[in-house]
């Protein structure tokens, strides 16, 4: 989760606080790790894993706003992949640029 401030002057908008959730869309390919001649694994997993890439989506909504839960609904999908911890790509790691972000 990835808190966005943006102070304003504004007295009707003063702080918002946004939660930004990352998903992306699982890519399938060989798998080129050791866990690929793990046999106790069934052949489904054996061979194939996912990708990293970027977000194709972010779930944006503000503090307590329940984007933990729709995040949660939504990594129900087998074809889906997303951050577990913050990332905190936009506020601290901006600099470390998008192969970082992957
Ligand atoms: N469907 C639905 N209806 C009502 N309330 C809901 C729903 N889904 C999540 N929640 C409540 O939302 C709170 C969590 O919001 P967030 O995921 O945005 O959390 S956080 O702001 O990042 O902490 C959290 O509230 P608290 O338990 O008071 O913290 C959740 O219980």
């Amino acid at each position: 989760m990835l808190h966005v401030h943006r102070a304003s002057k504004s007295p009707e908008t003063h702080v918002e606080t946004l939660d930004v959730y990352l998903v992306a869309k699982a890519q399938w390919g060989p798998r080129k790790t050791m866990a690929s001649r793990n046999r106790s694994q069934p052949a489904y997993r054996r061979n194939v894993t996912a990708t990293r890439r970027l977000p194709q989506a972010l779930i944006i909504g503000v503090k307590k706003g329940g984007t933990r839960a729709l995040l949660e609904f939504i990594r129900l999908h087998p074809d889906v992949r997303a951050v577990g911890p913050e990332t905190h790509f936009f506020d601290r790691h901006y600099h470390r640029g998008l192969e970082w972000y992957r």
